[in-house]
């Protein structure tokens, strides 16, 4: 029979919260069920972990690594057309794949579906509602920055991503959707990865595809390699470190309006001196471009030959064949610089040689939008936890 302390020890060591020793002492008589021993450690391991992240404390390297044998998984982030209008990965929902769109920026997990009017479906994959996994009286409606949008009921089905699999995740089945996603037939709906307090569902809000899973992976986190003109991916529960270059740098997340938001504090262009200026934004990899204050747009297109803002084009825009220069932000202390090519984002219409600006003003939205201009260049660790934390390291 192993001695008191031992016993105690192993205990502590499974995370087995709530049975302190005193309260061993009081139960004279107990026993414990012999467990596979290495069942209960990955998972002891694992709760171990979760226990000391929920009090912040630093989780030691032997735990994680015992933790590390989660269900982790990746899924490719395939950009939808050659200018990287946005990226598109392929989820089973409910046993069909569809090709949805992960988007940092909200936190619906919506789709095409087979109640929408068949005449909107031409082209797209989508979800098959049953009956039998609907959730009575749950409804959703969601608008977008650029006015597009959807809506419809809701079921509890299961979906995978990379091997990751939610049971019983809230599918979001569309009965409308708006013209913007009508007329574009390569995504078949939006997987939201912002923070579930953004879910459009009522009355009961819904939790968002990671919400859901994060706590079966190896670590609490997703990263983002989104790539220009290439595909990326997203890893869910690993850290890839092949998949970047020198340093993270992590900074701390304001979670008060939903989003990854943070606040970069200055810019610089080209090789230019740095302006020290607080920028705060969201990370948002369902918005296209790089959205920041007017001050900081006129500095760059200053720098860019034949640059104009357009009321034609309804932003800044410049002669294709300029070139235009690097925009470093500056973010937890470190140079983040998104490479000039990427700035040009595309003809302002086919075979035009007016070319459409990537950063542009944040006029009207209220604060900045770090989209995937600037995220194509960036590998981002999106760190859920007590205290939520971004990391930026150079692809
Ligand atoms: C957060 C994004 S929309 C999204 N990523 N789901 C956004 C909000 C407001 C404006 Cl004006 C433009 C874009
Ligand atoms: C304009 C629509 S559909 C599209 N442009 N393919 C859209 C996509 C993603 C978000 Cl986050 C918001 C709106």
């Amino acid at each position: 029979m192993p001695s008191f302390a031992s016993l105690t020890a192993v205990l502590a060591f499974l995370g087995v919260v709530g049975a302190t020793p005193v309260e061993l002492q009081k139960r004279k008589a107990f026993s414990i069920g012999q467990v596979e021993r290495k069942t209960y450690i990955k998972n002891g391991a694992k709760s171990v972990a979760k226990t000391l992240r929920k009090y912040g404390a630093k989780v030691p390297q032997n735990i994680l690594n015992a933790a590390n044998a989660g269900p982790n998984g990746s899924a490719p982030a395939v950009p939808a057309d050659q200018y990287d209008s946005l990226y598109l990965s392929p989820v089973d929902v409910g046993g069909t794949v569809l090709q949805l769109d992960f988007d940092t920026g909200s936190a619906d997990l919506w789709c095409f579906s087979d109640l929408q009017a068949s005449s909107q479906l031409t082209g797209h994959d989508y979800y098959k509602a049953v009956a039998s996994k609907k959730v009575e009286g749950a409804s959703w409606r969601i608008s977008y920055g650029d006015g597009s949008g959807a809506s419809g009921t809701v079921y509890a089905d299961k979906v995978v991503v990379g091997g990751v699999t939610a049971t019983s995740q809230a599918v979001e089945a569309a009965t409308s959707v708006s013209t913007q996603f009508q007329a574009d037939r390569d995504t078949d709906g939006l997987l939201g990865l912002s923070f579930s307090t953004l879910n459009t569902v009522k009355p009961t809000k819904a939790k968002t595809f990671f919400d859901n899973v994060k706590d079966s992976l190896a670590e609490p986190l997703f990263a983002v390699t989104l790539k220009y003109h290439a595909p990326g991916t997203y890893d869910f529960g690993f850290i890839d470190k092949s998949k970047y270059t020198g340093e993270i740098t992590y900074i701390d997340v304001n979670t008060a309006n939903g989003w990854w938001e943070f606040t970069s504090t200055g810019y610089s262009i080209g090789n230019g001196a740095t302006t020290t200026v607080n920028i705060d934004g969201i990370g948002d990899t369902g918005t296209t471009l790089l959205y920041l204050p007017t001050a900081v747009v006129k500095a760059y297109y200053a720098k860019v030959t034949g640059a104009q803002n357009s009321n034609t084009y309804g932003g800044w825009v410049f002669p294709c064949n300029s070139a235009p220069p690097d925009f470093t932000l500056v973010i937890g202390g470190s140079k983040q610089t998104v490479p000039g090519k990427h700035i040009n984002y595309a003809p302002v219409t086919t075979g035009s040689s007016t070319c459409f600006g990537g950063i542009q003003t944040n006029d009207g939205i209220g604060f900045s939008i770090f989209g995937d201009i600037f995220l194509k260049s960036k590998y981002v660790i999106h760190e859920a936890g007590a205290k939520p934390r971004l990391g930026f390291a150079q692809q």
